[in-house]
């Protein structure tokens, strides 16, 4: 998978060099590469914003520089047309879902902003012609697209084959679809079996992993109900069995 990202600020992506997605990008699983937005702005500030038409708070991002760049991105491939992905606090949410939708894409080009966002002609002019998606990665207001960017990348890159050593596979994920689909992870235990008191649950050191597999459902469904109660109300009932309602 190619992934492109224009930004201003460029050096926030460094930690796509390390851990999983740096591993990935060793490997040629994953190709990144980074664009400064400010190269294609010509005046002799570089200058990428500016007043908002009709008034209002803060800049927004002049459309030239923006065009210019997404149009040299382009050209990497004139034959391919890549997903352009708009970080947003008015987006569509980003799930799981979309992670996986994303993680089947050849190309993905990101074009995470700042100040008020983008002059909205720019994604008019490409979204005639190709997919352009306003996303969201939350429910809270961040200062620019970057952070949010670099959460798509990871959620998408760790789906792609071969970056999670089949140990860690995706398919347990939750929001995975799949027995525990929707479902928040329980708890987690490692050596030693006894920490300052506290003891691992005895059922996890008895090697029945039938028990072992309906004590973390028990669980999973336990901390959904406490902790998104919305999503236990989302289950396909056909999924519960009888002893999940009786829980
Ligand atoms: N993904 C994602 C995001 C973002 C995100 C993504 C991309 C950009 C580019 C710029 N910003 C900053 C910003 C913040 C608020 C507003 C709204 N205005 C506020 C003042 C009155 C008018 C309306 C606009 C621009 C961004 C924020 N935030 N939260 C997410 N989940």
């Amino acid at each position: 998978m190619r992934v492109d990202v224009i930004s201003i600020f460029p050096e926030y992506f460094a930690p796509l060099d390390v851990s999983l997605i740096g591993k990935a990008r060793e490997r040629g699983i994953l190709d990144i590469h980074l664009h400064q937005l400010r190269d294609w702005a010509h005046d002799v500030h570089r200058t990428v914003d500016d007043t908002p038409y009709g008034g209002g708070p803060g800049m927004v991002m002049k459309p030239e520089p923006w065009g210019e760049a997404i149009d040299t991105v382009l050209a990497a491939d004139p034959a391919a047309q890549p997903r352009i992905i708009v970080p947003t606090p008015s987006g569509v949410p980003f799930t799981q879902k979309l992670a996986m939708e994303y993680a089947a894409e050849p190309w993905l080009l990101f074009t995470p902003a700042r100040y008020e966002g983008i002059d909205s002609r720019v994604m008019a002019e490409y979204g005639s012609r190709m997919r352009v998606d306003e996303v969201s990665v939350g429910d809270y207001v961040l200062a620019g697209g970057e952070v949010a960017v670099l959460v798509m990348v990871e959620a998408v890159g760790r789906l792609l084959p071969g970056v999670l050593g089949n140990a860690n596979s995706a398919v347990d994920d939750s929001f995975a679809p799949g027995a525990m689909e929707n479902l928040l992870e329980g708890p987690v235990y490692t050596k030693p079996p006894e920490w300052r008191g506290h003891e691992v649950p005895e059922i996890l050191l008895s090697g029945h992993h039938g028990k072992i597999a309906r004590w973390r459902r028990d669980e999973a469904l336990r901390r959904t109900a406490r902790n998104r109660l919305e999503l236990l109300a989302a289950l396909d009932p056909e999924t519960l069995d009888k002893h999940d309602r009786k829980l």
